[in-house]
């Protein structure tokens, strides 16, 4: 449940306007090798150029998996309100606050980091723990199992991040094809910075509830607009629409929903990589006024230490770099003190 204080109304309130229909690219990841698989690399590389924002399809995660883990999630959000403040420990569960500094939506979550040995949580809104600073909670993994009533849900949604995580790996071997960065054996090395063990990849479940609309009443904020700190964010929801990105030109567009397909969100470390030359994609949440959304987004990080500066077979004529060497762990610190709306990577620019 989401219940605003006095106050709180007016700084998630926008204009009713419906915008224009996004027109998101579709990728066909099962394209076999030759011209298909060709073709489809290049239709990536466009669409993360043009919006940073793509659809996927022929992606293999089971529908069945897809379909069981929403129905838990979805069953766990209609649990009652201390119930579910009890799974703060153990499922990350938050509501209304998003992130550590002050950001509000019309949202409940849960938010579990992943690691070899499954899903952790990364933070509550109860407590003052940023996902960010979340390496600590990786110790709370071992002391939750299967046996808390929240087990059977955090072992769906283990499977469905192995699934989604191994998608994000083909997604990011064709990626790697389509910039050309296939030489020398290196066609794996972009997917790796988010199968390896250590790797900082986040599960984020959001439930956005309807509320119904008084006629000329201001829509509400699911979840604000905002750019994802990682390399790629991967995307699916029930079927109810929210979803909206901001156009090259500022203009927000809607995403309709899509019940078979996944969505991809290029994140600010995968324009680092690409020079600028990808687009992170700004984006935000519109809360439904007839229907529950429920999203599950995997966030695709690459290990702390790893440096992150423009590959040098994409700095392009000149070679300048657009971005100065940082680390993951770096930018992520930085980031948490950062609202989140702000352009987290001003500061590294050059
Ligand atoms: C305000 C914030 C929330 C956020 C961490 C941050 O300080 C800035 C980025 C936010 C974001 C956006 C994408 C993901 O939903 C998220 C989990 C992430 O990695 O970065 C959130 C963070 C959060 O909700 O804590
Ligand atoms: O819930 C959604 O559909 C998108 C949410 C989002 O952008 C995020 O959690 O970073
Ligand atoms: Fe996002």
């Amino acid at each position: 449940m989401v219940v605003l204080a006095k106050g709180e109304l007016e700084q998630i309130a926008l204009p009713a306007a419906q915008p224009p229909v996004a027109d998101v690219r579709s990728v066909d990841l099962s394209a076999p090798a030759g011209p298909a698989r060709e073709a489809a690399a290049r239709a990536l590389v466009a669409a993360c150029e043009e919006h940073g924002f793509f659809r996927v399809t022929g992606h293999g995660v089971p529908a069945e998996l897809v379909r069981a883990a929403e129905a838990a999630a979805s069953g766990f959000f209609a649990r009652p309100q201390g119930e579910k403040e009890e799974e703060a420990p153990t499922l990350g569960y938050g509501s209304k606050r998003v992130g550590g500094n002050g950001d509000i939506g019309w949202v409940e979550y849960l938010l579990l980091g992943v690691t070899p040995a499954g899903a952790v949580p990364v933070a509550s809104a109860s407590s003052s723990t940023l996902p960010c600073a979340a390496a600590a909670a990786a110790a709370a993994a071992a002391s939750s199992s299967s046996s808390t009533p929240a087990g059977p849900l955090r072992d769906l949604l283990d499977e469905y991040t192995v699934a989604v995580r191994r998608m994000a790996s083909a997604v990011l071997e064709l990626m790697a094809e389509g910039l050309g960065l296939a030489g020398g054996g290196e066609v794996g090395a972009l997917a790796r910075l988010v199968t390896r063990a250590d790797s900082d990849c986040v599960l984020r479940v959001n439930h956005y509830p309807p509320r119904p609309a008084a006629a000329g009443a201001p829509s509400l904020t699911g979840f604000g607009e905002h750019t994802d700190p990682q390399i790629i964010s991967v995307l699916r929801s029930n079927g109810t629409s929210g979803l909206e990105i901001a156009l090259r030109g500022g203009a927000w567009a809607s995403v309709p929903p899509d019940g078979d397909a996944f969505f991809v969100n290029v994140g600010d470390t995968l324009q680092v990589l690409t020079n600028g030359r990808f687009r992170s994609v700004r984006h935000r949440v519109v809360v439904n006024s007839e229907r529950s959304r429920v999203s599950m987004i995997f966030f695709g990080g690459p290990p702390p230490g790893e440096r992150l500066a423009p590959l040098p077979q994409l700095l392009g004529d000149g070679g300048r770099s657009r971005y100065r060497e940082f680390t993951w762990a770096e930018f992520k610190n930085s980031g948490c003190r950062t609202r989140l709306a702000e352009d987290r990577l001003s500061r590294f620019e050059n």
